[in-house]
C-alpha cells in the first residue's frame, strides 16, 4: 500500500501534556474518524483528500480505521464515495498505487444520514460505530472517537450536544473521544465566548481541537525553527533592526459559489482575525520555554495581548467589482472582500513596528507571504538605499520558498552595488519530497492528541478582542469598503 515514493518521515507516536486527563491513551487500537457535514465542500475538498492521504501513508490503517460520513443528504455509501472520489488524487509522487489505494480506502468508508438536532440520528451513527467496535474486537472503552465538524459553526452547539450525549467513547479504559471545529469561531467577542462556553460545558479542553489550517502549512511550522534555531535571526529580531513586517494573503478568485458564507463574514473574520494573526503570533512572540503546545500557546497569547486598539486611520477596505452579481449575496451589501490594516505590538521587542496585515479576494495573484523589511544601513558608504532594503521573505504558497534580498558587489571591475537573492526554494531544493497538505498534518496531529498546531481558548478570545471593536464599527456601516477592480491589487488607496 505504500509506495517506496513517499519520501515523507513517518513520525513516532508522541505524547504530550495536552492530553490531560488522557494520560494512558492509546496511539493504536480502534479508530473511529466521522465526519459530519460530509456532503459539504470543506469535506470534499479538504477532509476527505487529507484522510486518504494520511491512509495512503499507513498512518490510517485498514485493519483499526473506520470513517463515517454523516450530514442530513439523503445519499447512500456508494453516492458519498462518488462525490469524493474525484477529490482523492495522487500528487507527483505518489501516481503508484493510487488506484488500488483508492479503491481500498473507499471501502473504509460509511455514510449515515441523519440531522444535526435530534437524537435518532445520532443513536443510528453510535450503533454504527459500536458495530464497528465490536468487529475489531475492539475493548468496550478502549477506542478512539474522531469527530471533525466540517459544518457552519450555526450548528456546532446541538452537534456537540448531540455527540456527548449518544457518541462518546464508553468509558475510561484509555480511549478517547475529540473533537475537531472549523472556523469562524464566532463573529465577535462575544458570539465567540457563547459558543467557547456552549462547548465547554459538554467537552473539556484537551478534548477541542479549533483547527486554522494556517497552522498546518509547511512553512508556518518552519517559523519557530527559523527564528529560535538560528543564531543569525536572534539579535536582528527586533524593533532596531526591523523596519516593518507585513503579512499578506492574496487570492486570484473571488467568492467563488461561497459568496452567501462569505458575505455573513467577510474578509476580516475569514482570513485576517484567524489565518493572518496566527501567522503574526509566530513571528512576533518570545521564545517558549519548550516545545510543548501549552508553553508555545502561552507565548502566542501574550503577543495577542500586547496589540494596541487598532486606529481608524490605518485600516483600508475593499470589496471587488462584481461582487454583488453574487446570487447569494444580498443587494447593497458592503461586506469587505479586501482588507489592510496595521497592528501594534505594544512590548519591549516590537515597539514601533507596524505589522501590516492585507488580505483580499479577486486580485491579480494567489499568493501567502512575510515580508519582513529591515531598516537602512546606518551610515551606508555605498548609497544603496537606491536599490532597496534588506527584505527576508516566506513565501507560504505557491512554491514555498525563503529568500533573503541583500545587497552585493556588481560583479566586474567596477565597485558598485546591485541587490541580489539568496534562495531557498522548496521545489527545487527538496525535489523529492512531498510537502502534506496542513489538514493532514493537522488531523494526524488531533489523533495524536497533540494541541500545539491549534487555537486554545483564551487565544482564541484575545484574537477576537483585537478585532471586535473595528468589525463593530464596520458592521455598524462607519467604514465604506472602497470599490477596487478584479484582478487589480485592491483599491488604490491601501498602497
Ligand atoms: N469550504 C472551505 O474551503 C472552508 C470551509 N471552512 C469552514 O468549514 C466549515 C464547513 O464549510 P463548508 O463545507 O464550506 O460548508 P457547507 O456550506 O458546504 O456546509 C457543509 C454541510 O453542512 C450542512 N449545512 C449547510 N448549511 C447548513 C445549515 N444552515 N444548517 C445545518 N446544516 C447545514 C450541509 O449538509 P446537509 O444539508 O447534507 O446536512 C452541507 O453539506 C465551515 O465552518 C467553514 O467556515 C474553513 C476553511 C475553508
Ligand atoms: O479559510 C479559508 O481559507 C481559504 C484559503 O485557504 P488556502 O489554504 O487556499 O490559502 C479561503 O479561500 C477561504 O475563503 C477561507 O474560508
Amino acid at each position: 500500500m505504500t509506495s517506496d515514493k513517499w519520501s515523507i518521515e513517518k513520525r513516532a507516536p508522541l505524547r504530550n501534556d495536552s492530553v490531560l486527563k488522557e494520560e494512558n491513551v492509546p496511539e493504536i487500537g480502534c479508530l473511529s474518524i466521522v465526519v459530519l457535514g460530509a456532503s459539504g465542500d470543506l469535506a470534499k475538498k479538504k477532509t476527505f483528500p487529507a484522510l486518504f492521504n494520511l491512509y495512503r501513508q499507513g498512518f490510517l490503517q485498514s485493519h483499526e480505521v473506520y470513517i463515517f460520513g454523516y450530514a442530513r443528504t439523503k445519499i447512500s455509501d456508494e453516492e458519498l464515495r462518488d462525490r469524493i472520489r474525484g477529490y482523492l488524487v495522487p500528487s507527483k509522487n505518489t501516481v503508484e498505487g493510487h488506484e488500488e489505494d483508492l479503491t481500498n480506502f473507499l471501502q473504509l468508508i460509511k455514510y449515515v444520514c441523519g440531522s444535526y438536532d435530534t437524537e435518532e440520528g445520532y443513536q443510528l451513527l453510535d450503533k454504527e460505530i459500536s458495530e464497528h467496535e465490536i468487529y475489531r474486537n475492539c475493548t468496550e472503552g478502549s477506542s478512539r472517537r474522531l469527530f471533525y465538524l466540517a459544518l457552519p459553526p450555526s450548528v456546532y452547539p446541538p452537534v456537540c450536544k448531540m455527540i456527548r450525549k449518544c457518541c462518546m467513547n464508553k468509558s475510561d479504559l484509555g480511549g478517547w473521544t475529540r473533537i475537531v471545529v472549523e472556523k469562524p469561531f464566532g463573529r465577535d467577542l462575544e458570539s465567540a465566548e457563547q459558543l467557547s462556553n456552549q462547548i465547554g460545558e459538554l467537552f473539556e479542553e484537551p478534548q477541542i481541537y479549533r483547527i486554522d489550517h494556517y497552522l498546518g502549512k509547511e512553512l508556518v511550522q518552519n517559523l519557530l525553527v527559523l527564528r529560535f534555531a538560528n543564531r543569525f535571526f536572534m539579535p536582528l529580531w527586533n524593533r532596531d533592526n526591523i523596519d516593518n513586517i507585513q503579512i499578506v494573503f492574496r487570492e486570484d478568485f473571488g467568492t467563488d459559489g461561497r459568496g452567501g458564507y462569505f458575505d455573513q463574514y467577510g474578509i476580516i473574520r475569514d482570513i485576517i482575525q484567524n489565518h493572518l494573526l496566527q501567522v503574526l503570533c509566530l513571528v512576533a512572540m518570545e521564545k517558549p520555554v519548550s516545545l510543548k503546545p501549552e508553553h508555545i500557546r502561552d507565548e502566542k497569547v501574550k503577543v495577542l495581548q500586547s496589540v494596541v486598539p487598532i486606529k481608524d486611520e490605518e485600516v483600508v477596505l475593499g470589496q471587488y467589482d462584481g461582487y454583488l452579481e453574487d446570487p447569494t449575496v444580498p443587494d447593497g451589501s458592503y461586506t469587505p472582500t479586501f482588507a489592510t490594516m496595521v497592528l501594534r505590538i505594544h512590548n519591549e521587542r516590537w515597539e514601533g513596528v507596524p505589522f501590516i496585515l492585507k488580505a483580499g479576494k479577486a486580485l491579480n495573484s494567489r499568493k501567502a507571504e512575510i515580508r519582513v523589511q529591515f531598516k537602512d544601513v546606518p551610515g551606508d558608504i555605498f548609497k544603496s538605499k537606491k536599490q532597496g532594503r534588506n527584505e527576508f521573505v516566506i513565501r507560504l504558497q505557491p512554491s514555498e520558498a525563503m529568500y533573503m534580498k541583500l545587497t552585493v558587489k556588481q560583479p566586474g571591475l567596477k565597485m558598485s552595488t546591485v541587490q541580489s537573492e539568496m534562495d531557498l526554494s522548496y521545489g527545487q531544493r527538496y525535489q523529492d519530497v512531498t510537502i502534506p497538505e496542513a489538514y493532514e498534518r493537522l488531523i494526524l496531529d488531533t489523533i495524536r492528541g497533540d494541541q500545539q498546531h491549534f487555537v486554545r481558548r483564551d487565544e482564541l478570545k484575545a484574537a477576537w478582542e483585537i478585532f471586535t471593536p473595528l468589525l463593530h464599527r464596520i458592521d455598524k456601516g462607519e467604514f465604506k469598503s472602497l470599490p477596487y477592480k478584479p484582478g487589480s491589487r485592491g483599491p488604490e488607496e491601501s498602497g
